[in-house]
């Protein structure tokens, strides 16, 4: 697997987000260079979510400029990947295919190096349902690695999480 550090360049212009009447998003501007790790703090509402999901390309901006590596985002990007509150694992499939799913080259080698990453190489052969709260996470954490991503967009993934599993996964996804 790459190192999530070979990055993006991400170019934010004058962007602004309506839902109909609502403006949720007005007039930001952020420039991220490979390699950082940024956080964004907001109240509740504020419309973070949005902005992941802007960066993503999985929505459209009202107004405004956003281009990765100098070039517009349009669509979904499939070198980003997103993790949310929950993990979206499929729960008819066993880990190592929750993986492998999204991996690079379908290898399940990828996929088990991924897992290793995460420290659940052990897990590859159970069914999601058998796993913590944390443990599901990790395992979503390692679909997006396995996937060879640069540009990681973490939407809250360890809210849900006890404090201590959170701080074990804050150090893993920073040391990652
Ligand atoms: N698809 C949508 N259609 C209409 N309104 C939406 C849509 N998605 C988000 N919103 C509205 O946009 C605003 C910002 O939502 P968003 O989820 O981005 O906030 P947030 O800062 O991530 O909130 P939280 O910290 O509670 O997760 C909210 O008022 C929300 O109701």
């Amino acid at each position: 697997m790459k190192n999530i550090s070979n990055g993006m360049n991400l170019s934010i212009q004058n962007l602004s987000k309506r839902f109909g009447e609502v403006a949720v998003l007005h007039d930001i501007n952020l420039e991220i260079q490979k390699g950082e790790f940024i956080a964004i703090v907001g109240k509740s509402g504020c419309g973070k979510s949005t902005l992941l999901r802007l960066i993503a390309g999985l929505e459209q901006p009202s107004a405004g400029n956003l281009q990765a590596n100098g070039k517009e985002v349009k669509g979904y990007n499939e070198q980003t990947r997103v993790l949310f509150q929950e993990p979206r694992l499929l729960p008819w499939k066993k880990v190592i295919e929750n993986v492998r799913i999204c991996s690079v080259d379908k290898e399940e080698e990828t996929a088990f190096e991924a897992l290793q990453a995460v420290k659940l190489g052990d897990k590859h052969n159970k069914w999601p349902r058998v796993l913590s709260g944390g443990q599901k996470q990790r395992v979503s954490l390692a679909r997006a690695l396995a996937a060879d991503p640069n540009l990681l967009l973490l939407d809250e993934p360890l809210g849900a999480l006890d404090a201590l599993t959170r701080i074990e996964m804050q150090n893993l996804i920073e040391q990652l």
